[in-house]
């Protein structure tokens, strides 16, 4: 081993006692059941539906509180008891508004402490001390291990609760404590977060939802082709741009790029302004309940025109340079014939409803007008300077891959593109054909490069982010092609099919799913392909569980826009030492409904599968991490202080 190496070791650890215990406690942990992995996908900007299964822990902190307090709380007791751990500030407050007396409200702040001092004990079993240490709010830290860890064999166990926490609730520091407590809990039921793609489009809060992940104690991003999409706008890519805004002017989002990441849209209500009139084909998607006013609704419809108009103009020179993208079906602006208001797309002409086609030029109908090209490129200045989306871009980029092997199982959002045969289908790009796991290292190295080139526009790499939105070898995207255009403006619905790449029929069939593992490295009989990207259509009896077991697909639907196909609102995944569970959750309302009548968005499970064995962090990729660690220091151990 590297001498320097060894020096820099030799400081932390500076003596023999050190360097034992370390490996005792490494060893301990090697020893300890292997935390809960929570899996979620798709999540598009619902904040809310997020926060929720976040905070129960799809399930499992309720699950916690029933096996302890079943037969000594009502059922009725249990929900108000989880619901006070989901959202503490909120329900204690709620509470204490119904208590008429002080001696009252303390009685029931005893009770519940006590409650939480009890639970955590339980839902930390599979940890060490230490861990648990930094998962209690740190400035109760030393009160809380005093409850913990007190013996009852020499002081009188009543008394000694009913001192610490007498004190706290007279120092006015109950409601802190509870709140604290409370996220510790949530914090102690999973171990480790995986969100396998799709943070981003459709509903009003990715921002937030981001803010909560960069807040999160454990957790890695598969990117969606939706996540790439943004982070393709912000490396310079502004087709990705045009996309991302035009996606917020359909969903009446345009919040999100105004108020939360403060980028100025007023240059591109002037040009919309201009040119757009009312068009029934760009009014925007209102979701739930949203009311917008007749005025607010036509000036987004214009927003939506002039930047979709934007996009068609800036696919096309894209195309025409990377013939390797085999898109120039996808050039229809050429194939328009706008005398006629016709369009030509594979052999077949199609009248144009309403077209909006004031700022091209027939003869050139690719060209940006002056006004157009400054508009793009004030906004992808301002996106690139936007302090917030920078710090979001940045995490999305060190938390996530194109696809990750974790525990033994393959997570990828979208797929592995596959020919009908079942082969990987390759793409040659600069005189070198990949495909596979090749092909998808390729796109991530490219997509890095871009990321970190943010000046270059039009470069390959560049390119080759809006490639992985749209092209027909994305392993995000896994369709054909895109029918944004024939959307908008072709009656015609045949149109508008976009066919789904082979891997998506293919990957009902297990030898087909073995194989992919093998090509990953992974072990066919102990893994799993977890995959989101499309939503599972339960109501039409879909099963997300497919090909004996080792695919899982998780989409099920957060995003509103998708519940009515789907009858659910979105599927999770645990996996623990005792196995893999499914959840199907039932839509979420809202939080009010949640806090006033225990409400609990209804959690379905399935078991997807169960281990012999209970699993032990030996056998985890942290696991293999630590034996690392191990070996290192039994070395450190005989080089330096056993001479
Ligand atoms: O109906 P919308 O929201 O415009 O989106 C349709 C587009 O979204 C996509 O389904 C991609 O988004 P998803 O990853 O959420 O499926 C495209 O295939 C399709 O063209
Ligand atoms: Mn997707």
């Amino acid at each position: 081993m590297n001498k320097k190496y060894l020096d820099l070791l030799a400081e932390k650890y500076d003596s023999e006692e050190k360097v034992v215990t370390e490996i005792i406690n490494l060893e301990a942990i090697l020893n300890l059941p292997k935390g809960t992995e929570h899996f979620v996908s798709d999540l598009h900007g619902e904040y809310q539906a997020f926060q929720h299964v976040l905070r129960n822990g799809s399930g499992k902190v309720k699950e916690k509180i029933r096996d302890i307090f079943t037969g000594e709380l009502s059922e009725q007791e249990i929900s108000e008891f989880a619901t006070l751990v989901y959202y503490p500030e909120e329900k204690l407050r709620l509470i204490k508004s119904n208590f008429t007396s002080d001696e009252e409200l303390n009685e029931w702040y005893k009770a519940v402490i006590e409650r939480m001092i009890r639970l955590i004990p339980y839902a930390s079993s599979k940890y060490t001390r230490s861990k648990l240490r930094k998962a209690l709010p740190s400035q109760f830290v030393f009160i809380i291990e005093e409850l913990l860890y007190k013996t009852d064999k020499y002081t009188n166990k009543t008394d000694y609760y009913s001192s610490i926490t007498e004190q706290i609730i007279s120092l006015r520091q109950a409601d802190k404590l509870i709140a604290g407590l409370a996220y510790t809990i949530q914090r102690l039921v999973v171990d480790h977060l995986h969100v396998v793609g799709d943070i981003y489009d459709r509903g009003p809060e990715p921002d937030k939802i981001m803010d909560t992940l960069i807040d999160y104690h454990s957790l890695d991003i598969q990117w969606g082709n939706h996540d790439v999409l943004w982070l393709g706008a912000y490396s310079g890519s502004k087709v990705c741009l045009a996309n991302i805004l035009r996606i917020c002017a359909r969903y009446a989002n345009l919040d999100i790029i105004e108020d939360a990441y403060g980028i100025n849209l007023r240059p591109l209500l002037n040009l919309a302004e201009k040119y757009y009139e009312d068009n029934p084909a760009f009014r925007p998607k209102l979701q739930g309940d949203e009311r917008l006013t007749e005025k607010e609704q036509l000036q987004i419809t214009k927003i939506h025109q002039a930047i979709a108009m934007i996009q068609f103009k800036l696919e096309s020179p894209i195309i025409k340079r990377r013939s390797c993208f085999n898109m120039e079906g996808r050039l229809l602006l050429e194939k328009v014939d706008y005398e006629k208001q016709e369009v030509t797309i594979k052999g077949e002409t199609h009248p144009i409803e309403q077209g909006c086609f004031q700022t091209i030029d027939p003869e050139e109908p690719d060209r940006l007008l002056e006004e157009e090209q400054q508009v793009i490129d004030k906004l992808l200045f301002s996106v690139q300077h936007s302090e917030k989306l920078t710090r979001h871009m940045k995490f999305l980029m060190k938390k996530g891959n194109l696809y990750l092997k974790y525990n033994g199982n393959l997570l990828i959002h979208g797929c592995i593109p596959l020919d009908k045969d079942g082969n990987m289908e390759t793409m040659t790009i600069e005189e070198e054909t990949y495909g596979g796991r090749e092909l998808l290292d390729l796109f991530e190295e490219k997509l890095r490069y871009s990321f970190a080139n943010p000046g270059k526009t039009d470069d390959l790499a560049t390119d080759m982010v809006w490639y992985l939105w749209t092209g027909e070898y994305s392993s995000l995207f896994g369709k054909r092609e895109m029918t944004t255009f024939e959307r908008y403006f072709i009656k015609d619905k045949s149109t508008h099919k976009e066919e789904k790449n082979p891997y998506y029929y293919l990957r009902e069939n297990e030898e087909v799913c073995r194989k992919m593992l093998e090509d990953f490295d992974l072990d066919p009989d102990q893994g799993h392909i977890i995959n989101g990207h499309t939503p599972v259509k339960e109501i039409e009896g879909e099963n997300p569980v497919k090909a004996g077991g080792k695919m899982v697909v998780i989409d099920g639907g957060f995003s509103k826009a998708y519940q009515s196909t789907t009858g659910i609102a979105g599927y999770t995944l645990l996996f623990n030492s005792f196995g893999m569970q499914l959840v199907a959750h039932q839509k979420f309302s809202s939080k009010q409904e949640v806090l006033s009548d225990g409400i609990d968005v209804l959690s379905v499970r399935r078991l997807v599968d169960k281990e012999l064995e209970r699993k032990m962090v030996r056998e985890t990729n942290i696991g293999t991490e630590i034996m690392g660690q191990i070996d290192t220091l039994r070395y450190l151990l005989k080089a330096r202080y056993m001479k």
